[in-house]
């Protein structure tokens, strides 16, 4: 038998977090394991973009301890706007401006390369982010996260704002990433069709901790209120119904 220890790229152990005298994170624990997709799901308010900064160590939890092991990190934040003032392949480089002794002109470059994988040309690069579509942005701030060359990356609701069929692309774009580069992924989502399309498990934050991590069925069965709400109700049922016709449709061709 082949024994396999390889250690989770991030370990949350026993996480509290306060805000003054409003408790967000209580006794919370999470594994993320090396090249998963995690869906980090829970209720406005819940602390999921508070988890999300503390375990890129922007936010220092009261107590409790943070294990990242990931060598870089690329993050999305949910209204990680790119400036107005700088064109779309300047934002994009601007990790490289700030942190690497790279000249303008190899940043831009590798910017351009950048935007290049997220599927937009150079034309678009040398555009001001007013000029683009929402679709276009989230590609561009996605671009931006990969600046760096992650092997882990933090989106903080990457489809938020965008029409289905932009954010199926854009769902479909970050599982290609993810498996063409090895990265792994914790994202923030209230999507279903993300959780549905991409992601392998989903954590529910619940009551201030990790109600539920497991596959996206076995957490559906979980009997919380708030999970059977989110996955049962008639929102998540229509979707629950649109995924397995489609599973059938696979297999049947
Ligand atoms: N720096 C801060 N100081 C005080 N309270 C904060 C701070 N950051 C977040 N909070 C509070 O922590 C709680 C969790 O916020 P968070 O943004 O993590 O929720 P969320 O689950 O991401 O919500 P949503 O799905 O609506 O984006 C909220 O009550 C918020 O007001």
């Amino acid at each position: 038998m082949v024994m396999t220890n390889v250690q989770p790229i991030l370990t949350l152990k026993n996480i509290t977090t306060k805000f003054g005298t409003s408790v967000v994170h209580e006794a919370l624990d999470l594994d993320v394991n090396t090249g998963e997709i995690l869906g980090l799901v829970g209720g406005s308010g819940a602390g999921k973009s508070v988890l999300l900064r503390t375990a890129i160590g922007l936010n220092k939890p009261t107590t409790g301890s943070v294990h990242l092991r990931a060598k870089q990190i690329g993050v999305l934040f949910q209204h990680g706007a790119l400036f107005s003032s700088m064109t779309v392949a300047e934002n994009v480089a601007l990790p490289l401006f700030e942190h690497t002794s790279l000249s303008r002109n190899e940043a831009l470059r590798l910017a351009r390369l950048k935007l290049a994988l997220v599927g937009l040309d150079s034309a678009a690069g040398e555009r001001y982010p007013a000029e683009l579509s929402g679709g276009m942005i989230k590609r561009a701030a996605l671009a931006r996260a990969l600046i760096r060359e992650p092997d882990m990356v933090f989106l903080d609701e990457p489809t938020a704002g965008l029409d289905p069929i932009s954010a199926a692309a854009f769902d479909q774009l970050i599982l290609t990433l993810s498996k063409a580069l090895g990265l792994t992924v914790v994202l923030v989502t209230h999507d279903l069709d993300t959780l549905y399309a991409i992601c392998d498990r989903v954590a529910v934050l619940a009551k201030k901790h990790i109600i539920a991590i497991d596959s996206l069925a076995k957490v559906a069965e979980h009997e919380d209120a708030w999970i059977q709400a989110y996955f049962h109700g008639p929102r998540g049922r229509a979707i629950i119904e649109q995924h397995s016709n489609q599973s059938a449709n696979t297999a049947e061709n």
